[in-house]
Protein backbone atom coordinates (compact mmCIF):
# COMPACT_ATOMS: atom_id res chain seq x y z
CA UNK A 1 0.00 0.00 0.00
CA UNK A 2 1.46 3.29 -0.72
CA UNK A 3 1.26 6.72 1.17
CA UNK A 4 -1.57 7.86 -0.39
CA UNK A 5 -3.80 4.65 -0.12
CA UNK A 6 -3.00 4.35 3.49
CA UNK A 7 -4.16 7.89 4.49
CA UNK A 8 -7.50 6.74 2.01
CA UNK A 9 -7.48 3.60 4.29
CA UNK A 10 -7.38 5.92 7.32
CA UNK A 11 -10.15 7.95 6.23
CA UNK A 12 -12.84 5.64 5.13
CA UNK A 13 -14.87 5.07 8.52
CA UNK A 14 -14.73 9.15 8.15
CA UNK A 15 -16.17 8.69 4.62
CA UNK A 16 -18.44 6.36 5.59
CA UNK A 17 -20.15 8.58 8.61
CA UNK A 18 -20.28 10.77 5.95
CA UNK A 19 -22.55 8.66 3.99
CA UNK A 20 -25.07 8.30 7.08
CA UNK A 21 -25.17 11.61 7.72
CA UNK A 22 -29.30 13.16 7.50
CA UNK A 23 -28.02 15.19 4.23
CA UNK A 24 -26.83 12.36 2.20
CA UNK A 25 -29.79 10.29 3.41
CA UNK A 26 -32.15 12.48 2.31
CA UNK A 27 -30.70 13.34 -0.99
CA UNK A 28 -30.27 9.39 -1.34
CA UNK A 29 -34.08 8.48 -0.91
CA UNK A 30 -34.79 12.41 -2.56
CA UNK A 31 -36.52 13.27 1.11
CA UNK A 32 -33.70 16.33 1.54
CA UNK A 33 -35.88 19.32 1.57
CA UNK A 34 -34.82 21.67 -1.44
CA UNK A 35 -33.90 24.21 1.52
CA UNK A 36 -31.20 22.19 2.69
CA UNK A 37 -29.72 21.63 -0.69
CA UNK A 38 -30.31 25.47 -1.71
CA UNK A 39 -28.05 26.19 1.28
CA UNK A 40 -25.38 23.55 0.49
CA UNK A 41 -25.24 24.94 -2.99
CA UNK A 42 -24.62 28.37 -1.66
CA UNK A 43 -21.68 27.46 0.91
CA UNK A 44 -20.62 25.24 -1.67
CA UNK A 45 -20.08 27.90 -4.16
CA UNK A 46 -18.32 29.98 -1.62
CA UNK A 47 -15.88 26.72 -0.56
CA UNK A 48 -14.58 26.55 -4.36
CA UNK A 49 -13.93 30.09 -4.60
CA UNK A 50 -11.57 29.57 -1.01
CA UNK A 51 -10.47 25.76 -2.29
CA UNK A 52 -9.15 27.34 -6.08
CA UNK A 53 -6.86 29.99 -3.60
CA UNK A 54 -5.48 26.39 -1.87
CA UNK A 55 -3.65 26.17 -5.40
CA UNK A 56 -2.48 29.62 -5.62
CA UNK A 57 -0.12 28.57 -2.37
CA UNK A 58 0.88 25.41 -4.27
CA UNK A 59 1.82 27.55 -6.95
CA UNK A 60 4.14 29.81 -5.33
CA UNK A 61 5.83 26.94 -3.52
CA UNK A 62 6.22 25.15 -7.01
CA UNK A 63 10.16 24.23 -8.02
CA UNK A 64 8.99 23.82 -11.46
CA UNK A 65 6.49 24.40 -14.28
CA UNK A 66 5.36 21.17 -14.55
CA UNK A 67 4.31 21.34 -11.04
CA UNK A 68 2.58 24.89 -11.93
CA UNK A 69 0.73 22.99 -15.33
CA UNK A 70 -0.68 20.43 -12.49
CA UNK A 71 -1.93 23.25 -10.37
CA UNK A 72 -3.76 25.36 -13.60
CA UNK A 73 -5.31 21.88 -14.43
CA UNK A 74 -6.34 21.09 -11.39
CA UNK A 75 -8.08 24.92 -11.09
CA UNK A 76 -9.27 24.23 -14.23
CA UNK A 77 -11.90 21.42 -13.38
CA UNK A 78 -12.67 22.97 -10.46
CA UNK A 79 -13.87 25.82 -11.89
CA UNK A 80 -15.28 24.37 -15.66
CA UNK A 81 -17.10 21.30 -14.09
CA UNK A 82 -18.26 21.75 -10.64
CA UNK A 83 -18.44 25.19 -9.93
CA UNK A 84 -20.27 25.34 -13.31
CA UNK A 85 -22.98 23.16 -11.95
CA UNK A 86 -23.34 25.00 -8.80
CA UNK A 87 -23.84 28.16 -11.61
CA UNK A 88 -26.48 25.99 -13.24
CA UNK A 89 -28.19 25.48 -9.59
CA UNK A 90 -28.39 28.98 -8.48
CA UNK A 91 -29.43 30.02 -11.28
CA UNK A 92 -32.44 27.58 -11.32
CA UNK A 93 -32.93 28.57 -8.08
CA UNK A 94 -33.12 32.35 -8.80
CA UNK A 95 -30.08 33.69 -6.69
CA UNK A 96 -27.28 35.71 -8.44
CA UNK A 97 -23.68 35.49 -8.11
CA UNK A 98 -23.56 39.05 -6.92
CA UNK A 99 -26.12 38.07 -4.19
CA UNK A 100 -24.14 34.90 -2.89
CA UNK A 101 -20.40 36.57 -3.36
CA UNK A 102 -20.43 39.07 -0.17
CA UNK A 103 -22.47 36.03 2.03
CA UNK A 104 -20.27 34.85 4.61
CA UNK A 105 -19.25 30.97 5.00
CA UNK A 106 -20.80 29.18 7.74
CA UNK A 107 -18.46 28.23 10.63
CA UNK A 108 -17.69 24.60 9.73
CA UNK A 109 -17.42 26.22 6.14
CA UNK A 110 -15.03 28.65 7.29
CA UNK A 111 -13.04 26.59 9.66
CA UNK A 112 -12.70 23.55 6.44
CA UNK A 113 -10.90 26.13 3.97
CA UNK A 114 -9.12 28.01 6.75
CA UNK A 115 -7.60 24.74 7.57
CA UNK A 116 -6.49 23.58 3.85
CA UNK A 117 -5.18 27.28 3.26
CA UNK A 118 -2.92 26.98 6.30
CA UNK A 119 -1.82 23.36 5.38
CA UNK A 120 -0.81 24.51 1.93
CA UNK A 121 0.94 27.85 3.36
CA UNK A 122 2.96 26.27 6.30
CA UNK A 123 4.36 23.28 3.80
CA UNK A 124 7.44 22.51 2.30
CA UNK A 125 5.62 22.16 -1.45
CA UNK A 126 3.32 19.67 -3.25
CA UNK A 127 2.54 17.12 -0.89
CA UNK A 128 0.89 19.19 2.03
CA UNK A 129 -0.90 21.12 -0.36
CA UNK A 130 -2.18 17.97 -2.41
CA UNK A 131 -3.19 16.51 1.31
CA UNK A 132 -5.31 18.98 2.18
CA UNK A 133 -7.39 18.99 -1.46
CA UNK A 134 -7.56 15.94 -1.94
CA UNK A 135 -10.15 14.46 0.44
CA UNK A 136 -12.69 16.97 -1.36
CA UNK A 137 -11.80 15.49 -4.02
CA UNK A 138 -11.62 11.32 -3.28
CA UNK A 139 -14.35 11.55 -0.62
CA UNK A 140 -17.16 12.33 -2.99
CA UNK A 141 -15.57 9.86 -5.79
CA UNK A 142 -16.12 7.61 -2.81
CA UNK A 143 -19.29 8.60 -1.45
CA UNK A 144 -21.40 9.09 -4.46
CA UNK A 145 -20.25 5.99 -5.94
CA UNK A 146 -21.23 3.89 -2.83
CA UNK A 147 -24.67 6.01 -2.56
CA UNK A 148 -25.36 4.48 -5.83
CA UNK A 149 -24.78 1.08 -5.05
CA UNK A 150 -26.21 0.59 -1.87
CA UNK A 151 -29.59 3.33 -3.40
CA UNK A 152 -30.20 2.66 -7.27
CA UNK A 153 -33.17 4.51 -6.29
CA UNK A 154 -31.51 8.10 -6.15
CA UNK A 155 -31.56 8.00 -10.01
CA UNK A 156 -35.35 8.91 -10.01
CA UNK A 157 -35.04 11.65 -7.38
CA UNK A 158 -34.22 15.50 -8.11
CA UNK A 159 -30.83 15.17 -7.11
CA UNK A 160 -29.82 12.52 -9.34
CA UNK A 161 -27.98 15.03 -11.94
CA UNK A 162 -25.43 16.25 -8.74
CA UNK A 163 -24.94 12.63 -7.70
CA UNK A 164 -24.14 11.77 -11.26
CA UNK A 165 -21.29 14.23 -11.68
CA UNK A 166 -19.47 12.71 -9.13
CA UNK A 167 -19.90 8.97 -10.21
CA UNK A 168 -19.35 9.49 -14.07
CA UNK A 169 -16.24 8.31 -15.86
CA UNK A 170 -14.95 11.94 -16.03
CA UNK A 171 -14.60 12.16 -12.47
CA UNK A 172 -12.69 8.98 -11.46
CA UNK A 173 -9.99 10.00 -14.56
CA UNK A 174 -9.58 12.97 -13.10
CA UNK A 175 -9.38 11.81 -9.52
CA UNK A 176 -7.01 9.23 -10.64
CA UNK A 177 -4.42 12.73 -11.95
CA UNK A 178 -4.81 14.28 -8.88
CA UNK A 179 -4.24 10.89 -7.43
CA UNK A 180 -0.98 10.17 -9.79
CA UNK A 181 0.68 13.42 -8.75
CA UNK A 182 0.13 13.17 -4.92
CA UNK A 183 1.92 9.82 -5.51
CA UNK A 184 5.03 11.77 -7.14
CA UNK A 185 4.46 14.34 -4.31
CA UNK A 186 4.53 11.91 -1.40
CA UNK A 187 7.61 9.84 -2.15
CA UNK A 188 10.08 9.43 0.15
CA UNK A 189 8.78 11.94 2.37
CA UNK A 190 10.81 12.13 5.77
CA UNK A 191 8.91 10.63 9.07
CA UNK A 192 8.09 13.75 10.29
CA UNK A 193 6.60 15.53 7.04
CA UNK A 194 5.14 11.88 6.50
CA UNK A 195 3.54 12.16 10.13
CA UNK A 196 2.33 16.30 9.37
CA UNK A 197 0.59 15.00 5.69
CA UNK A 198 -0.84 12.08 7.04
CA UNK A 199 -2.61 14.58 9.87
CA UNK A 200 -3.97 17.00 7.45
CA UNK A 201 -5.30 14.35 5.03
CA UNK A 202 -7.50 12.86 7.92
CA UNK A 203 -8.36 16.69 9.67
CA UNK A 204 -9.47 17.38 6.03
CA UNK A 205 -11.66 14.31 5.93
CA UNK A 206 -13.23 15.49 9.42
CA UNK A 207 -13.73 18.93 7.62
CA UNK A 208 -15.83 17.24 5.30
CA UNK A 209 -18.38 15.45 7.24
CA UNK A 210 -18.49 18.71 9.31
CA UNK A 211 -20.10 19.98 6.00
CA UNK A 212 -22.39 17.27 5.46
CA UNK A 213 -23.50 17.83 9.15
CA UNK A 214 -23.88 21.98 8.29
CA UNK A 215 -25.55 21.11 5.36
CA UNK A 216 -28.84 19.41 6.81
CA UNK A 217 -29.55 22.98 8.11
CA UNK A 218 -30.92 25.51 6.09
CA UNK A 219 -29.03 28.92 5.54
CA UNK A 220 -31.63 31.66 6.46
CA UNK A 221 -29.72 34.53 5.24
CA UNK A 222 -30.53 33.51 1.25
CA UNK A 223 -32.98 35.82 -0.85
CA UNK A 224 -36.25 34.19 -1.21
CA UNK A 225 -37.42 33.07 -4.68
CA UNK A 226 -39.36 35.98 -6.28
C1 LIG B 1 -17.07 20.73 0.56
C2 LIG B 1 -16.82 19.97 -0.70
N1 LIG B 1 -16.09 18.84 -0.68
C3 LIG B 1 -15.85 18.17 -1.86
C4 LIG B 1 -16.32 18.63 -3.05
C5 LIG B 1 -16.06 17.84 -4.32
N2 LIG B 1 -14.89 18.19 -4.97
C6 LIG B 1 -17.05 19.80 -3.04
N3 LIG B 1 -17.54 20.31 -4.19
N4 LIG B 1 -17.31 20.47 -1.87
Amino acid sequence: MNFLEECIQDSLPIWESCLNTKFLKGVADGSLPEECFKGYIVDDSLYLREYSKVFAWGMIHSRDMAEIRNYYSLLSFVNESEDATRRYYLKRYGITDEEIQPLPLRPENRAYVDSMLAAARDGEGAAECMMACLPCMLSYGWIFGELIRRSPGVENTPYWPFVRDYAGNRYDAICRAWAEFTDQACQDLAPERAKKCREIFRACSLHELHFWEMSAHPREDLPTSP
